[in-house]
């Protein structure tokens, strides 16, 4: 019999533009050669110049998704995107405690590139109380890490004091990203379970497309972690790999555009297109 071939799970939204949510961690899944599959909890009419609409599907239909999955495959990562409201977070929650999926990447998206919200209000405090608790990393922007902890996140400090309240908060592992800061370098922090901590730094890209680079980062670890690679290799495999979508990038639409997911084959060698 050969090997059973790696599957990750991402449970999102979709992103009718292709450039961030579903979409992008299906094309970064697919550059990793894991094999994706997917929950999909809500529908955006979305492109690169913002979301048009949103409709959150039944839970009913969330379950079976997940129940689906569970009867069939063996999926040895998983991560979160948007959950738009408490209902669809505590059904995932619900589902995530039901069955075993390995280790959890909670990107915690609340609000869009162009502004639109993707998680609502009321839905913070329930991704904050009963989400985190179960990842074993999460991976907040600046304002995101902010609304989790309630704190003012203005100095690198004040981004590891954040940290490590997020890990009282339960979740095991943390990535600060630094995409939103001002400055010439994106800097991300990470504080793993056992408490070493260290910087990843990249040279920022003056582009406006950055259309999904959270979950693009989230859903690169997500198949590194279901190929059974360390934490430590699969966070730093991801800033490699975001770092590059951005970096070479491609035009599309007339907004916030997306990333070109397959540049990293260049940087390993082989032809990026
Ligand atoms: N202009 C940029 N140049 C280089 N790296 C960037 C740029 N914007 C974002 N990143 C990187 O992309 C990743 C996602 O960060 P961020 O944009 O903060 O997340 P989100 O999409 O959740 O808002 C991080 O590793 C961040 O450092
Ligand atoms: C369905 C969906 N999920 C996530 C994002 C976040 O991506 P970004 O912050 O890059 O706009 C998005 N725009 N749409």
């Amino acid at each position: 019999m050969t090997d059973i071939f790696p599957q990750a799970l991402s449970i999102a939204g979709s992103d009718s533009g292709g450039g961030a949510g579903m979409q992008a961690d299906l094309k970064t899944i697919q550059e990793r050669h894991v094999f994706a599959t997917t929950v999909l909890v809500a529908i955006t009419a979305q492109n690169t110049l913002g979301v048009q609409d949103a409709f959150p599907l039944p839970e009913k239909i969330i379950d079976e998704q997940f129940a689906s999955l569970a009867a069939d495959l063996q999926i040895k990562a998983c991560k979160t995107g948007m959950l738009a409201d408490p209902i669809r977070v505590r059904a995932v929650v619900r589902n995530l405690k039901k069955y075993d999926f390995g280790p959890l990447t909670v990107d915690p998206v609340m609000i869009a590139k162009g502004g639109a919200p993707l998680l609502s209000n009321d839905a913070i405090d329930v991704v904050r109380d009963e989400l985190l608790p179960l990842a074993t990393i999460v991976t907040p922007n600046l304002p995101e890490a902010e609304r989790l902890t309630d704190m003012t996140i203005e100095t690198p400090a004040a981004v590891k004091q954040a940290a490590v309240k997020l890990q009282q908060r339960g979740a095991q592992n943390i990535i600060i990203k630094g995409g939103h800061q001002e400055g010439d370098t994106s800097r991300d922090y990470v504080l793993l379970a056992d408490g070493t901590d260290f910087w990843l730094s990249a040279k920022r890209v003056p582009t406006h497309n950055t259309h999904g680079t959270g979950d693009t980062l989230s859903a690169c670890i997500t198949a590194e972690l279901a190929k059974g690679q360390s934490l430590e290799a699969a966070i730093r495999l991801g800033k490699a790999y975001v770092d590059a979508t951005i970096r070479d990038g491609i035009q599309v639409g007339h907004g916030h555009g997306p990333l070109n997911h397959w540049a990293y084959r260049k940087v390993e060698g082989q032809n990026g297109l």
